[in-house]
C-alpha cells in the first residue's frame, strides 16, 4: 500500500522517503549546533564510523563487524558522555519549538492576547537612547516562554512598556539596573532578573557576562533579546543563540517588528501614549 517505486533491486517506500528526510533533519540541525566546535571533529569521526560498520555488516566481514559492532554497543554511551552540552542544547532547541507551548497556541486562536499590545515605539526610541549615552542595558522580549521561573531572579513590576520606565530601570544609579528586564506579553514584567550563562565555548573573550546571560537565554527559549553596551554603545539582538551585533535603531524596530506579529504589529501602529 505505501510502495512508491522501484530502483533496480531497491524498493522504496514513501515511508523510507520520509525516514530519510527525518534523518536527514536530525543530523543537520547536531551539525549546526557543533559546527566550528572540536565536537564536530568527534561527530564526523562518529558518522565515519558508524557508515564503516553499515559497509562491514553488508559485506559480512565478520572479524571487523563485532569489533566495531562491541565498538558501537558502547559507542551510544560515548556520544552521550563527550555530546553532553551539544545533547542539551539540541533537545532544548526541539523542547522550545512553538509547537511545544501552549502561550503559541492561544496566540493562534486569539486566546489571551486580544488586550496584548506592544509599544515597540517606547522600546526603540529608549534603546537608542541608551546607546547614545551608553547605557548598558539587556531585555528579554518573550512572545511564547513563560517568564515566571526568570522573573522570579529580580524584582516583580508588571507595568506597561514606556521610555520612561525603561530608562529608569537602566538608569546607572537605579538600583533596578543591574542584570536583566523581562517583557512578557507587552507589559515590563520585572526587572534586575537572574539569566543563565551560555557555556558556548566559541563565544568570543570580548563578548562579557551581559553578552553570554543573552546568548545563554536564547539557547534555552525562544526570546528575543536585546543588549546595549555600557562599553561601546552598540545595539545587538540575540535569537536562537546567535548575536546580530551593532544594529541602527532602524534595524532594531524591524526586527522587533519581525519577531512580534503581524497580528502585534498593526495593534502597535495605534499611536500609544508613553
Ligand atoms: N547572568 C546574568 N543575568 C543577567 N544579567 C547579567 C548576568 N551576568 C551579568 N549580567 C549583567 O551584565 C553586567 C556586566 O556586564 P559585562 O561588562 O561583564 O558584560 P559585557 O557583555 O562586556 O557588556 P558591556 O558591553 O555592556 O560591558 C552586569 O552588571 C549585569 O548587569
Amino acid at each position: 500500500m505505501f510502495f512508491c517505486f522501484d530502483i533496480g533491486f531497491l524498493e522504496i517506500k514513501w515511508v523510507d522517503i520520509f525516514d530519510i528526510l527525518l534523518v536527514g533533519i536530525l543530523i543537520y540541525n547536531f551539525y549546526k549546533l557543533v559546527r566550528g566546535t572540536v565536537a564536530l571533529r568527534v561527530f564526523i569521526g562518529f558518522l565515519s564510523l558508524y557508515f564503516l560498520y553499515l559497509i562491514v555488516q553488508a559485506t559480512e566481514m565478520e572479524l571487523l563487524s563485532s569489533i566495531l559492532g562491541q565498538f558501537m554497543g558502547v559507542g551510544v554511551i560515548a556520544a552521550v558522555v563527550l555530546f553532553q552540552d551539544e545533547l542539551r542544547r539540541f533537545l532544548l532547541l526541539i523542547g522550545k519549538a512553538p509547537a511545544f507551548n501552549s502561550e503559541f497556541w492561544n496566540s493562534l486562536f486569539g486566546k489571551d492576547t486580544a488586550n496584548i499590545i506592544w509599544n515597540i515605539d517606547a522600546i526603540v526610541d529608549s534603546t537608542k537612547e541608551m546607546a547614545r549615552t551608553s547605557t548598558g542595558a539587556l531585555i528579554v522580549i518573550s512572545r511564547f516562554d513563560d517568564m515566571e521561573k526568570y522573573a522570579q531572579t529580580g524584582d516583580i513590576i508588571d507595568c506597561k512598556i514606556s521610555k520612561r520606565i525603561i530608562s529608569s530601570i537602566f538608569f546607572k544609579n537605579s538600583p533596578l539596573h543591574d542584570g536583566a528586564a523581562i517583557f512578557y506579553k507587552g507589559r515590563i514584567m520585572a526587572a534586575r532578573c537572574r539569566l543563565p550563562l551560555s557555556t558556548n565555548e566559541q563565544i568570543p573573550a570580548s563578548l562579557g557576562m551581559r553578552h553570554r546571560a543573552a546568548i545563554g537565554m536564547s539557547e534555552g527559549t525562544s526570546t528575543l533579546i536585546l543588549i546595549v553596551s555600557e562599553e561601546t554603545g552598540q545595539i545587538s539582538i540575540v535569537k536562537n543563540g546567535d548575536i546580530t551585533k551593532n544594529l541602527s535603531p532602524q534595524q532594531t524596530r524591524q526586527m522587533l517588528n519581525e519577531y512580534l506579529s503581524a497580528e502585534e504589529k498593526e495593534i502597535d501602529a495605534v499611536p500609544l501614549p508613553n
